[in-house]
């Protein structure tokens, strides 16, 4: 990759770590839900003043870059990716965690260009962990090289009456987990780009593999994704869960 996005990327850093010290303050004080359109569908004031705060700075940054996050997509914003250079951002993955206390919430941002993700961050803030990844130079956390586990016996982070099962309650940590080689496969029908797109290039640059529930390629706009240490168990979990279809997040606005 052309060396041209790594200022991006250390902006994208600068702004996850500025992100999570207002995730972590009002964590103590302001963690009231202003809607919640189902029992895990939950959104605060922080996850709002969070994405303003990092569309603000890349604003000023980057006047040109495009943006798809969660809170400006449900305020109706559409969730087209194009060949631009895109933030794609979570500000809160992990909202019911944040409103419990529980403590795994996290910042993901992924950037793409030509609807390939560059590089992905996910600041786990209260573990105070920095994944990053560059397409084609590797993934880390704080500085320190991710691989993924060569285990073949799995320990899976979501549902399945197969597999050892562990959850964090955030897509974007159950992926890094995956990529540092603690989990062996995360997979889930139901994310949101938003969640997947940081923590997909964590996995695939941790020498991990990405695909889609029905064995397939990847695609980050279906809502769907299997990520495992190795093809063999991404291709069992394949095979052991029983698939289906959501609307797409790029799918057209309902007038
Ligand atoms: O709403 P949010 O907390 O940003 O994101 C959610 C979390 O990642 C959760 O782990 C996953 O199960 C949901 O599918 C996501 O929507
Ligand atoms: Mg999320």
């Amino acid at each position: 990759m052309a060396d041209v996005w790594q200022s991006s990327m250390d902006h994208a850093v600068a702004v996850a770590r500025k992100a999570g010290e207002m995730v972590r303050g009002a964590l103590k004080d302001d963690r009231t839900v202003m809607t919640k359109s189902s029992a895990v569908d939950l959104v605060t004031q922080t996850d709002q003043k969070v994405e303003q705060l990092i569309i603000q700075s890349v604003k000023e940054k980057f006047p040109t870059h495009r943006f798809i996050g969660e809170e400006s997509v449900a305020a109706g914003e559409s969730c087209n990716l194009t060949d631009d250079p895109t933030w794609i951002i979570d500000p809160i993955d992990g909202t019911t965690n944040f409103v419990h206390a529980f403590p795994f919430v996290a910042v993901s941002i992924g950037f793409s260009v030509n609807k390939q993700v560059e590089f992905g961050v996910v600041y786990s803030c209260l573990e105070d962990k920095m994944f990053t990844a560059r397409r084609g130079r590797g993934a880390f956390c704080n500085g320190e090289p991710l691989q993924v586990s060569e285990q073949t016996d799995a320990l899976v982070t979501h549902l399945t009456c197969v597999f050892r099962v562990r959850g964090a309650g955030t897509a974007a940590i159950n992926m890094c987990l995956v990529a540092s080689g603690c989990a062996e496969a995360y997979y889930e029908i139901g994310i949101h780009v938003w969640d997947v797109a940081a923590g997909s290039l964590i996995v695939s640059e941790a020498g991990g593999v990405l695909l889609d529930v029905d064995g397939g390629d990847v695609d980050l706009m279906s809502r769907r994704i299997v990520a495992a240490n190795n093809r063999t168990i991404a291709e069992r979990i394949v095979k052991e869960i029983e698939s289906f279809t959501l609307q797409r997040d790029d799918a057209p606005l309902q007038s």
